[in-house]
């Protein structure tokens, strides 16, 4: 797991070290400004050895190493702009040449910013922007963004004297091969939601400091940061602290191999000691999705996978059928009777469904058995109309697994809250949503997505995030969410808690796709999850 922060858990946490003794604001500000610069070099190790060394006489540079390296560092009204006071001096003692812009009043700056503003006033000046609003230079190099981090409470407004252009930095492609950093976040990107604020940098990289920030994963952060790496900053010791003030906010991790442990470990040797899954088939013509999803629970481990089908599709369904068992189930009153024998354990509804009255009867009697229940699509859809009948019943051991269409027909004030756009910041983000969907529908809730949200109704929460280096966006195809509603309900067969199983299932589900790679199609799934647990050394 990795921790995903607020900013107010970030500045809470700064609070609670600078207030031990331990550590000033300044330091932490030179800490960062280093990391910053270390990041740099990392990043672009062609740029570490230029301009740097004193003892080498320019006689003997090699003619480009001649030519100074560039950065131009803006930096703004809060402490974001005093870290990029310190990247600027350190770049310029290291032999670049750096240009640096102040957004905003330097009598106002806060303390430790005004400290690192004096600081670089030793160094070199600040410079005044061009008429065309351009730079003193031509634009090369690197490109400082310190204008706003956690700190960004409206839309900047490109009026007030901000000279930066942001389509010429922001456009990939359009910014000429210069490099743009962001230190902490990209301006005008939302620290806790991901969204834009109003007008907002694409940068290269992004150096996020102690802790990434939540919106560097969600919404429209992983397309605003580029790379993103983070640095410590001294603070590892004092955790990761919650708001007061933010009532149910814990931390959000990134799930990561998550339960690793648990996947590999099966019940017992007999394949009844790992459980017996039941999934439901549509009826003719509707009969894929259900098979996928039990495909996907018996690779993932579930002992016995039985597909429950109505008459009509029981012909088709047993032509498709090898190691999943099948059952002729007639309606609700024939699902009564089947979940008679208790050993069905996990129980999974929704895909290829349809959305008549019957599914609400079956999905109906399923709940009213308070086993582990996931319900993924028609299951959700049917209750389009009145979704408060379907959270009268769900209770804590059901996971339902909605996208972004599903999620709006079920919550459509939250969706509505959701896709506002932002206009002040923090703004309301798709954790929020998806914890308030939770605690609404009193179950778990795995909000889909290349953002994958996953809460709890306790406030416990994840994201999965499929994307930086775990992108895959060939995952978007259909039927590939029948399988991961199989993946929940396999695991759920096994004994997993329903939270457990909804983070586990969303991370290997991801796994797989990028195990498999583009032209994936949602059969290649379950079918790279054994090459998945061997990588995991399972
Ligand atoms: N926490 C830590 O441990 C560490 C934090 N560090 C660094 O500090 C950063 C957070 O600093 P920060 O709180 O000063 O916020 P920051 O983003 O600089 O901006 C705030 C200023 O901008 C203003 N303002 C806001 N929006 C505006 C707009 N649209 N247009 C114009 N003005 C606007 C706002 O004004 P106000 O809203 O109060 O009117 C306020 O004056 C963090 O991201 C990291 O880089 C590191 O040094 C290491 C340790
Ligand atoms: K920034």
């Amino acid at each position: 797991m990795t921790e995903l922060l607020t900013a107010a858990q970030m500045r809470a946490l700064e609070m609670a070290a600078i207030e031990s003794g331990d550590v000033t604001g300044l330091e932490l500000m030179e800490r960062a400004g280093q990391g910053v610069v270390e990041a740099i070099f990392e990043e672009w190790p062609e740029l570490m050895g230029r301009g740097t060394s004193p003892s080498r006489s320019p006689g003997y540079l090699e003619p480009d190493e001649k030519d100074p390296l560039r950065a131009v560092v803006l930096c703004g009204p809060g402490n974001n702009g005093g870290d990029g006071f310190v990247v600027a001096r350190l770049l310029k003692e290291r032999g670049w040449d750096v240009e640096v812009y102040l957004y905003g009043d330097a009598e106002k700056l806060p303390p430790d910013a005004r400290v690192n503003f004096e600081r670089w006033g030793k160094l070199g000046a600040i410079c005044v922007p061009c008429e065309d609003g351009g730079f003193k230079y031509p634009i090369a190099g690197i490109v400082v963004d310190a204008l706003f981090g956690t700190g960004l409470t409206r839309p900047i407004s490109l009026g007030e004297g901000l000279f930066v252009d942001f389509n010429l930095l922001g456009d990939p492609g359009m910014s000429g091969g210069t490099k743009v950093v962001a230190l902490d976040l990209p301006s005008g990107l939302c620290s806790d939601s991901g969204k834009t604020v109003g007008p907002a940098l694409f940068a290269d990289l992004t150096v996020s400091f102690h802790a990434q920030k939540l919106g560097c994963e969600l919404g429209n952060g992983p397309e605003r940061c580029g790379k993103t790496v983070v640095k410590d900053i001294g603070l590892e010791r004092f955790g990761v602290i919650d708001h007061p003030h933010h009532s149910g906010s814990k931390t959000v991790g990134v799930t990561a191999h998550p339960w690793r442990g648990a996947v590999g470990k099966k019940r017992g040797s007999h394949k009844y000691a790992n459980g017996h899954a039941l999934v439901l088939s549509g009826g003719h013509g509707n009969t894929g999705a259900a098979r996928l999803a039990a495909r996907g629970a018996l690779r993932i481990g579930a002992g016995l996978v039985t597909l429950g089908s109505p008459r009509s599709a029981m012909l088709e369904n047993a032509c498709n059928l090898t190691a999943v068992m099948l059952r002729q189930i007639d309606g609700a009153l024939g699902l009564t009777e089947l979940l008679e024998d208790a050993r069905f354990n996990a129980i999974c509804l929704g895909p290829g469904l349809g959305i008549r009255a019957d599914t609400q009867a079956m999905v109906l009697t399923v709940l009213k058995e308070n086993r582990p229940t996931i319900l993924d699509a028609d299951a959700l859809t049917r209750f389009s109309a009145k979704p408060e009948v379907l959270f009268d019943v769900l209770h804590e051991d059901c996971v339902i697994t909605p996208h972004g269409g599903e999620f709006a027909r079920l919550f459509p004030d939250i969706a509505e809250r959701l896709d506002a756009p932002a206009t002040v910041g923090p703004a309301y983000s798709k954790v929020d949503a998806t914890r308030e969907a939770a605690k609404r529908a009193g179950c778990v809730v795995l909000f889909k997505g290349p953002d994958t949200v996953i809460a709890g109704p306790d406030g416990r929460c994840s994201i999965n995030s499929a994307q930086y280096e775990r992108a895959a966006p060939w995952l978007a195809t259909a039927g590939a969410g029948d399988v991961l509603a199989g993946f929940i309900a396999g695991l759920m067969a096994r004994g997993f808690a329903p939270m457990q199983a909804a983070e586990t299932a969303a991370w290997l589900h991801v796994e797989c796709a990028r195990k498999f790679g583009p032209g994936l199609i949602a059969e290649d799934l379950a079918e790279q999850l054994p090459a998945v647990f061997r990588d995991l050394g399972l």
